[in-house]
């Protein structure tokens, strides 16, 4: 029997495993309803893109007694000095898993922090899914097991899961993925993000949405089928109800959607999540990555990264080492 085979591990993999923890983009956010715990009930086309945080797990158990290596690098690391490694959402999700399926915690887990924390990307969300993505896959673990777990973690884990174009219901956790055709549509596409460099917590947004009496709004209204203009036509004629208290606590995101709207096209320009990080597409990754360098050099105190659509979840790959 392998090695990989007496651990319970699938594959023949030795070595540890990496992925990318993609960055999230809420092409629309309604905010539907409220819960009973005070979640809020949401509408999104969401995408994923080729820029993001990269996460290495070495799946193998643990010696009794010892505790898993958390290694945290990258320009947005020192973002996270002050939280516990065991309070990382990445090592948080492989306790999850790891207690759930009842096995040893993994060896180790590196990330490279490239996303900046709190901007409305989902960055701990896709650290926690790229684990579970990584670990599932060398434990042999159910996807609704995952699934379940993820739910338990964030309300965004789930579709970071997914990690390509789907619409999202619930609190966030009822993942539908588009249709073949129209996820190749958008997974053509090349986009920049851009965000001020200042945080914004995500519960702050909803509470000042609450404030302003803002009713719920109805699901946006969006075709099943169809070309990329009737889409993004569609998505235009729908909102980010979270952009304009986000635009109140932190008036900069305005200046962030004037100059991602004007950079040389720009086809859709918005703010993710509860922001502040807004984001233009583009018909090409080239023609994002002309956009992206004119607009770095215009704003320099800002992050401006630029990228595609992924049309299905990032690959995952053995690696040699962590720091590889
Ligand atoms: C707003 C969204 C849209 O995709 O994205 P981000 O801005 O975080 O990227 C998400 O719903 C964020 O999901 P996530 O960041 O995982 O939220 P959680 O950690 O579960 O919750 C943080 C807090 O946000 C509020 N919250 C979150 C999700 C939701 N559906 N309703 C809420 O009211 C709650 O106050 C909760 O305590
Ligand atoms: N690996 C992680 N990456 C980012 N934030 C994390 C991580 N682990 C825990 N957190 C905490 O989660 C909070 C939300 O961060 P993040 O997921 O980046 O926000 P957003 O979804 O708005 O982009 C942060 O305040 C941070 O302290």
């Amino acid at each position: 029997m392998s090695r990989a085979a007496g651990y319970g591990l699938a594959g023949a993999g030795t070595g540890p495993l990496e992925t990318l923890g993609a960055a999230k983009i809420n092409l629309h956010l309604h905010v539907t309803g409220r819960r009973d715990d005070g979640y809020h009930l949401l509408d999104s086309l969401v995408v994923f893109a080729d820029i993001g945080d990269r996460v290495v797990v070495d799946p193998w158990p643990l010696p009794a007694g010892a505790e898993t290596v958390f290694r945290l690098t990258g320009r947005f690391a020192a973002d996270l000095a002050c939280t516990m490694p065991a309070d990382n959402l990445a090592m948080r999700a492989a306790a999850a898993l790891a207690g759930r399926v009842n096995r040893p915690l993994p060896r180790m887990i590196a990330l490279d922090k490239r996303l900046p924390v709190a901007s409305g990307i989902g960055g701990g969300s896709a650290d926690a899914a790229a684990v579970l993505r990584l670990l599932s896959g060398a434990w042999g673990v159910p996807r609704p097991v995952v699934m379940d777990v993820a739910g338990q973690l964030g309300a965004d884990v789930a579709m970071c899961v997914a990690a390509c174009p789907a619409r999202i219901a619930g609190v966030g956790e009822v993942v539908t993925p588009l249709g073949h055709p129209t996820a190749r549509l958008l997974g053509g596409m090349g986009l920049v993000l851009a965000n001020p460099l200042m945080p914004l917590s995500t519960p702050a947004v909803f509470k000042a949405r609450a404030a302003s009496g803002a009713v719920a709004s109805a699901p946006a209204s969006l075709p099943d089928a169809g070309d990329l203009p009737q889409l993004l036509a569609a998505l235009a004629d729908a909102t980010n109800d979270l952009a304009p208290p986000a635009r109140v606590l932190l008036p900069v995101i305005a200046d962030v959607e004037t100059a991602l709207a004007a950079l040389p096209g720009a086809c859709f320009t918005r703010m993710s999540g509860s922001g502040a990080t807004c984001f233009a597409l583009f018909a090409s990754p080239d023609a994002a990555k002309a956009a992206s360098v004119r607009l770095a050099a215009a704003r320099p105190s800002w992050w401006v990264a630029a990228g595609r659509v992924l049309a299905v979840a990032p690959e995952i790959r053995e690696t040699p080492s962590a720091s590889s």
